[in-house]
Protein backbone atom coordinates (compact mmCIF):
# COMPACT_ATOMS: atom_id res chain seq x y z
CA UNK A 1 0.00 0.00 0.00
CA UNK A 2 0.99 3.28 -0.78
CA UNK A 3 2.22 5.72 2.16
CA UNK A 4 -0.25 7.80 3.36
CA UNK A 5 0.25 11.87 3.20
CA UNK A 6 -1.28 13.98 6.06
CA UNK A 7 -1.02 17.61 5.03
CA UNK A 8 -2.25 21.24 6.50
CA UNK A 9 -2.94 24.37 4.41
CA UNK A 10 -3.14 27.22 6.48
CA UNK A 11 -3.22 31.23 5.23
CA UNK A 12 -5.51 34.35 6.48
CA UNK A 13 -9.29 34.76 5.49
CA UNK A 14 -9.44 35.57 2.05
CA UNK A 15 -5.92 33.72 1.32
CA UNK A 16 -7.10 31.26 -1.00
CA UNK A 17 -7.33 27.83 0.98
CA UNK A 18 -10.27 26.82 -0.05
CA UNK A 19 -9.40 27.55 -3.86
CA UNK A 20 -5.96 25.69 -3.51
CA UNK A 21 -7.18 22.75 -1.50
CA UNK A 22 -9.73 21.94 -4.50
CA UNK A 23 -7.12 22.02 -7.05
CA UNK A 24 -4.69 19.87 -4.39
CA UNK A 25 -7.09 17.56 -3.94
CA UNK A 26 -8.53 17.32 -7.86
CA UNK A 27 -4.67 16.54 -8.84
CA UNK A 28 -3.47 14.36 -6.24
CA UNK A 29 -6.69 12.55 -4.96
CA UNK A 30 -6.25 14.09 -1.44
CA UNK A 31 -9.37 14.01 -0.05
CA UNK A 32 -10.57 17.88 1.38
CA UNK A 33 -11.20 18.32 4.71
CA UNK A 34 -12.65 21.65 5.60
CA UNK A 35 -12.90 22.90 9.03
CA UNK A 36 -15.38 25.23 7.87
CA UNK A 37 -17.74 22.96 6.01
CA UNK A 38 -17.62 20.61 8.91
CA UNK A 39 -18.56 23.54 11.55
CA UNK A 40 -21.29 24.64 8.56
CA UNK A 41 -22.79 20.72 8.57
CA UNK A 42 -22.59 20.71 12.40
CA UNK A 43 -24.35 23.49 13.01
CA UNK A 44 -27.34 22.57 10.08
CA UNK A 45 -27.59 19.44 11.94
CA UNK A 46 -28.24 21.08 15.48
CA UNK A 47 -25.67 18.70 17.13
CA UNK A 48 -24.48 20.04 20.37
CA UNK A 49 -20.79 21.10 19.25
CA UNK A 50 -22.85 22.74 16.12
CA UNK A 51 -24.90 24.52 18.52
CA UNK A 52 -21.71 26.04 21.00
CA UNK A 53 -19.79 27.07 17.44
CA UNK A 54 -22.49 28.73 16.04
CA UNK A 55 -23.00 31.11 18.92
CA UNK A 56 -18.92 31.97 18.11
CA UNK A 57 -19.60 32.48 14.28
CA UNK A 58 -22.77 34.33 14.34
CA UNK A 59 -20.15 37.17 16.33
CA UNK A 60 -17.65 36.82 13.79
CA UNK A 61 -15.36 34.94 16.35
CA UNK A 62 -13.01 31.60 16.32
CA UNK A 63 -14.27 28.63 17.70
CA UNK A 64 -12.84 27.51 21.16
CA UNK A 65 -9.66 25.06 20.96
CA UNK A 66 -11.87 22.33 23.40
CA UNK A 67 -14.90 22.36 20.93
CA UNK A 68 -12.46 22.56 17.18
CA UNK A 69 -10.56 19.17 18.40
CA UNK A 70 -13.42 17.67 20.06
CA UNK A 71 -14.77 17.94 16.73
CA UNK A 72 -12.12 17.10 14.30
CA UNK A 73 -9.98 15.39 16.46
CA UNK A 74 -12.51 11.81 16.42
CA UNK A 75 -12.71 12.67 12.70
CA UNK A 76 -9.31 12.83 11.69
CA UNK A 77 -8.65 9.16 13.93
CA UNK A 78 -10.85 7.60 11.73
CA UNK A 79 -9.25 8.34 8.57
CA UNK A 80 -6.46 5.73 9.12
CA UNK A 81 -6.58 4.17 5.53
CA UNK A 82 -6.64 7.97 4.07
CA UNK A 83 -4.49 11.00 2.50
CA UNK A 84 -5.89 14.18 3.23
CA UNK A 85 -5.52 17.78 2.92
CA UNK A 86 -7.04 19.93 6.38
CA UNK A 87 -7.95 23.65 5.25
CA UNK A 88 -8.80 25.75 8.27
CA UNK A 89 -7.41 23.73 11.15
CA UNK A 90 -5.33 24.35 13.39
CA UNK A 91 -5.45 27.82 13.87
CA UNK A 92 -4.03 28.46 17.09
CA UNK A 93 -1.12 26.33 19.27
CA UNK A 94 -3.19 24.51 21.31
CA UNK A 95 -4.51 23.08 18.03
CA UNK A 96 -1.70 22.45 16.77
CA UNK A 97 -0.62 20.60 19.62
CA UNK A 98 -3.32 18.64 19.93
CA UNK A 99 -3.27 17.49 16.15
CA UNK A 100 0.29 16.65 16.89
CA UNK A 101 -0.41 14.04 19.28
CA UNK A 102 -2.95 11.71 16.84
CA UNK A 103 -1.12 12.11 13.50
CA UNK A 104 2.57 12.92 12.42
CA UNK A 105 1.86 15.72 9.96
CA UNK A 106 4.23 15.07 6.04
CA UNK A 107 3.27 19.06 5.01
CA UNK A 108 2.13 22.47 6.10
CA UNK A 109 1.33 24.77 3.25
CA UNK A 110 1.21 28.21 4.90
CA UNK A 111 0.01 31.04 2.36
CA UNK A 112 1.07 34.61 2.48
CA UNK A 113 -1.07 37.49 0.84
CA UNK A 114 -0.74 41.03 0.97
CA UNK A 115 -3.76 42.67 2.98
CA UNK A 116 -5.02 44.23 -0.31
CA UNK A 117 -5.17 41.57 -2.01
CA UNK A 118 -7.51 39.60 0.72
CA UNK A 119 -9.36 42.71 1.31
CA UNK A 120 -10.47 42.95 -2.74
CA UNK A 121 -10.84 39.32 -2.87
CA UNK A 122 -13.29 39.09 0.23
CA UNK A 123 -15.11 41.96 -0.91
CA UNK A 124 -15.89 40.13 -3.65
CA UNK A 125 -16.68 36.40 -2.07
CA UNK A 126 -20.13 35.07 -3.26
CA UNK A 127 -20.94 31.81 -1.41
CA UNK A 128 -23.44 28.98 -1.53
CA UNK A 129 -23.96 28.49 1.82
CA UNK A 130 -25.49 24.60 1.40
CA UNK A 131 -22.38 23.46 -0.18
CA UNK A 132 -19.61 25.99 0.68
CA UNK A 133 -19.16 26.76 -3.08
CA UNK A 134 -17.34 29.98 -3.46
CA UNK A 135 -17.29 32.68 -6.29
CA UNK A 136 -15.49 35.76 -7.28
CA UNK A 137 -16.98 38.09 -9.44
CA UNK A 138 -13.41 38.62 -11.20
CA UNK A 139 -11.95 35.39 -10.82
CA UNK A 140 -14.30 32.42 -11.08
CA UNK A 141 -17.75 34.11 -11.47
CA UNK A 142 -20.69 32.28 -11.39
CA UNK A 143 -22.40 31.46 -14.51
CA UNK A 144 -25.25 33.16 -13.80
CA UNK A 145 -24.89 36.17 -11.49
CA UNK A 146 -26.08 35.91 -7.67
CA UNK A 147 -26.81 32.43 -8.19
CA UNK A 148 -24.74 28.84 -7.54
CA UNK A 149 -23.43 26.92 -10.93
CA UNK A 150 -24.78 23.77 -9.59
CA UNK A 151 -27.89 24.21 -7.78
CA UNK A 152 -29.28 27.82 -8.97
CA UNK A 153 -29.77 28.35 -5.54
CA UNK A 154 -28.93 32.33 -4.94
CA UNK A 155 -25.29 33.18 -3.31
CA UNK A 156 -24.90 35.13 0.06
CA UNK A 157 -21.99 37.22 1.16
CA UNK A 158 -20.66 37.16 4.77
CA UNK A 159 -20.99 40.31 6.93
CA UNK A 160 -17.41 39.81 8.46
CA UNK A 161 -15.85 39.14 4.93
CA UNK A 162 -15.99 42.98 4.40
CA UNK A 163 -13.08 45.29 5.24
CA UNK A 164 -14.56 46.74 8.45
CA UNK A 165 -14.49 42.86 9.99
CA UNK A 166 -11.54 42.27 8.33
CA UNK A 167 -8.82 44.32 10.16
CA UNK A 168 -9.59 42.32 13.13
CA UNK A 169 -9.14 39.12 11.50
CA UNK A 170 -6.11 39.66 10.11
CA UNK A 171 -5.16 41.10 13.30
CA UNK A 172 -6.04 37.53 15.27
CA UNK A 173 -4.84 35.29 12.66
CA UNK A 174 -1.52 37.08 12.93
CA UNK A 175 -1.77 36.49 16.21
CA UNK A 176 -2.70 33.23 16.61
CA UNK A 177 -0.76 31.76 13.56
CA UNK A 178 2.59 32.68 14.39
CA UNK A 179 3.22 30.01 17.33
CA UNK A 180 1.88 27.43 15.06
CA UNK A 181 3.75 28.63 11.42
CA UNK A 182 7.19 28.57 14.39
CA UNK A 183 6.07 25.24 15.25
CA UNK A 184 6.23 23.73 11.63
CA UNK A 185 9.17 25.42 10.74
CA UNK A 186 11.13 23.97 13.44
CA UNK A 187 9.81 20.79 12.64
CA UNK A 188 11.29 20.93 8.94
CA UNK A 189 7.91 20.83 7.59
CA UNK A 190 6.87 24.22 6.48
CA UNK A 191 6.39 25.68 2.84
CA UNK A 192 5.29 29.14 2.39
CA UNK A 193 4.13 30.90 -0.65
CA UNK A 194 3.50 34.47 -1.43
CA UNK A 195 2.12 36.44 -4.13
CA UNK A 196 -1.34 38.13 -5.11
CA UNK A 197 -2.95 35.09 -8.01
CA UNK A 198 -3.63 31.78 -7.06
CA UNK A 199 -2.67 31.13 -10.49
CA UNK A 200 0.78 32.20 -10.10
CA UNK A 201 1.15 30.36 -6.83
CA UNK A 202 -0.36 27.28 -7.39
CA UNK A 203 2.35 25.90 -10.05
CA UNK A 204 4.89 25.64 -7.81
CA UNK A 205 2.64 24.44 -4.60
CA UNK A 206 1.93 21.69 -7.72
CA UNK A 207 5.49 21.06 -8.38
CA UNK A 208 6.48 21.09 -4.38
CA UNK A 209 3.57 17.97 -4.44
CA UNK A 210 4.60 16.72 -7.15
CA UNK A 211 7.58 15.60 -5.42
CA UNK A 212 5.76 14.50 -2.64
CA UNK A 213 3.20 12.50 -4.00
CA UNK A 214 2.10 10.90 -7.23
CA UNK A 215 -0.22 12.97 -9.41
CA UNK A 216 -3.48 11.73 -10.01
CA UNK A 217 -6.16 11.89 -12.67
CA UNK A 218 -8.97 14.43 -12.68
CA UNK A 219 -11.60 12.08 -12.68
CA UNK A 220 -10.43 10.81 -9.34
CA UNK A 221 -11.32 14.28 -7.67
CA UNK A 222 -12.58 13.55 -4.16
CA UNK A 223 -13.59 16.51 -1.67
CA UNK A 224 -15.56 14.97 1.24
CA UNK A 225 -17.28 17.30 3.18
CA UNK A 226 -16.64 15.68 6.72
CA UNK A 227 -19.61 14.18 8.54
N1 LIG B 1 -9.34 37.83 -7.78
C1 LIG B 1 -8.92 36.68 -7.26
N2 LIG B 1 -9.73 36.01 -6.42
C2 LIG B 1 -9.28 34.84 -5.91
C3 LIG B 1 -8.00 34.30 -6.23
N3 LIG B 1 -7.86 33.11 -5.55
C4 LIG B 1 -9.00 32.94 -4.87
N4 LIG B 1 -9.86 33.96 -5.08
C5 LIG B 1 -11.19 34.23 -4.53
O1 LIG B 1 -10.94 34.81 -3.24
C6 LIG B 1 -11.94 34.42 -2.32
C7 LIG B 1 -11.26 33.73 -1.12
O2 LIG B 1 -10.75 32.46 -1.53
P1 LIG B 1 -10.96 31.18 -0.61
O3 LIG B 1 -10.39 30.02 -1.34
O4 LIG B 1 -12.38 31.11 -0.16
O5 LIG B 1 -10.02 31.60 0.63
P2 LIG B 1 -9.87 30.90 2.06
O6 LIG B 1 -8.45 31.10 2.48
O7 LIG B 1 -10.37 29.50 2.00
O8 LIG B 1 -10.82 31.82 2.94
P3 LIG B 1 -11.49 31.50 4.39
O9 LIG B 1 -12.48 30.40 4.15
O10 LIG B 1 -12.18 32.79 4.75
O11 LIG B 1 -10.41 31.17 5.34
C8 LIG B 1 -12.92 33.54 -3.09
O12 LIG B 1 -13.98 34.37 -3.57
C9 LIG B 1 -12.08 33.01 -4.28
O13 LIG B 1 -12.88 32.72 -5.40
C10 LIG B 1 -7.16 35.03 -7.12
O14 LIG B 1 -6.03 34.66 -7.46
N5 LIG B 1 -7.68 36.21 -7.58
N1 LIG C 1 -10.10 26.42 13.14
C1 LIG C 1 -11.23 27.16 12.89
C2 LIG C 1 -11.82 27.19 11.61
C3 LIG C 1 -12.96 27.95 11.42
N2 LIG C 1 -13.51 28.62 12.46
C4 LIG C 1 -14.76 29.40 12.30
O1 LIG C 1 -15.51 28.97 11.16
C5 LIG C 1 -15.75 30.07 10.29
C6 LIG C 1 -15.80 29.63 8.86
O2 LIG C 1 -14.57 29.03 8.48
P1 LIG C 1 -14.02 29.10 6.95
O3 LIG C 1 -12.69 28.39 6.97
O4 LIG C 1 -15.03 28.44 6.09
O5 LIG C 1 -13.90 30.57 6.63
C7 LIG C 1 -14.63 31.08 10.61
O6 LIG C 1 -14.99 32.41 10.28
C8 LIG C 1 -14.50 30.90 12.12
O7 LIG C 1 -15.52 31.61 12.79
C9 LIG C 1 -12.92 28.57 13.70
O8 LIG C 1 -13.40 29.21 14.65
N3 LIG C 1 -11.79 27.84 13.91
Amino acid sequence: MAKLFRAVIMGPPGSGKGTISERIAQSFGLKHLSSGDFLRENIAANTEAGVLAKTYIERGLMVPDNVMTRLLLPRLEEMTRHSWLMDGFPCTLAQAKALNSTCDLDLVISLNIPYETLKDRLSDRWIHPASGRVYNRGFNPPRVQGRDDLSGEPLIQHDNDQPEALVARLRHYKDVAKPVIDLYKSKGILHTFSGTETDRIWPYINSLLSTKIPSRPETDTQHIPMP
